[in-house]
């Protein structure tokens, strides 16, 4: 494997970390041993082939799957010592995620949906946060908008101020730009960017495009359950032949 991470305060982490569904012959091992350290302040991508891990390693980063051997840390927490319960808490106070479908709230306007997770755990709008990721995100003008009435960038923009509006210890997003045209996922991953070099937020993108992980720092690289590669500002020709499991 080529380590090229530096060494800063680490957001996340995994030891030994092992998924398997199912057992017996039909058994699927999706993770095998990954040990992996996502740095803080940094906007990380999660690439590799269709089938090799990359959604399972996320969801087990964020405590969205259950993992079957080795530990999770996120913001120096250990996962596993946390019942259901505590999980869901320590997910809404810490992690925020974004998804390749928006999921905005369709009768609330954009302001509404970026303070809504702040209603929903009873924490008041910190008016200043909130003003800076609206100007991060560039939506300012937006706020008294339906989702219905906004482009699908403009819609990402609104669902990634949500995700930032809480202060979140990590970001995970999902194929951000699954959805969205050239044009409009370049424009939701520069201001993806921006958080993380103006808000000091911490990113971890999962991404098929290459054009999507040139946005950001580092880029892991995974093939069959096992992270093969973990770049820190690759080259184009790095990270293709990282991709293709050669050197570079
Ligand atoms: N719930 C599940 N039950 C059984 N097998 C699963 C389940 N989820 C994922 N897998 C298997 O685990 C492996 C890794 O899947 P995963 O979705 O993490 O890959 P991926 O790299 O995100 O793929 P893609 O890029 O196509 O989304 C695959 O072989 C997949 O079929």
């Amino acid at each position: 494997m080529t380590t090229t991470a530096q060494t800063t305060s680490t957001a996340a982490s995994a030891r030994g970390l092992t998924r398997t569904y199912g057992d017996g012959d039909s058994a699927v091992q999706a993770l095998r041993g990954i040990d992996l350290d996502l740095p803080a302040g940094r906007f990380t991508a999660i690439m590799g082939p269709s089938g090799s891990g990359k959604s399972t390693l996320m969801h087990c980063l964020a405590g969205l799957d259950a993992v079957t051997a080795g530990t999770v840390t996120v913001a120096g927490r250990d996962l596993a010592g946390l019942d259901d319960t505590a999980l869901t808490l320590f997910r809404r106070e810490h992690i925020g995620f974004v998804f390749q479908a928006f999921n905005l709230l369709p009768m609330l306007t954009a302001g509404q949906n970026i303070v809504l997770p702040l209603e929903l755990s009873g924490r008041p709008v910190d008016r200043e946060r909130y003003d800076q990721v609206v100007a991060v995100l560039g939506i300012g003008d937006r706020l008294g908008h339906l989702p219905s009435q906004l482009s699908g960038g403009q819609q990402q923009r609104v669902a990634i101020a949500r995700a930032l509006v809480t202060q979140p210890d990590i970001v995970f997003a999902d194929e951000p730009t699954g959805n969205l045209d050239s044009e409009a996922s370049a424009e939701v991953l520069g201001h993806l960017r921006r958080s993380v070099c103006e808000l000091g937020m911490t990113v971890v993108m999962v991404t098929h495009e290459l054009a999507a992980a040139a946005y950001a720092d580092d880029v892991v690289v995974i093939h069959d359950g096992s992270v093969t590669a973990h770049l820190t500002d690759p080259g184009q020709d790095e990270l293709v032949a990282a991709l293709a499991g050669r050197g570079a």
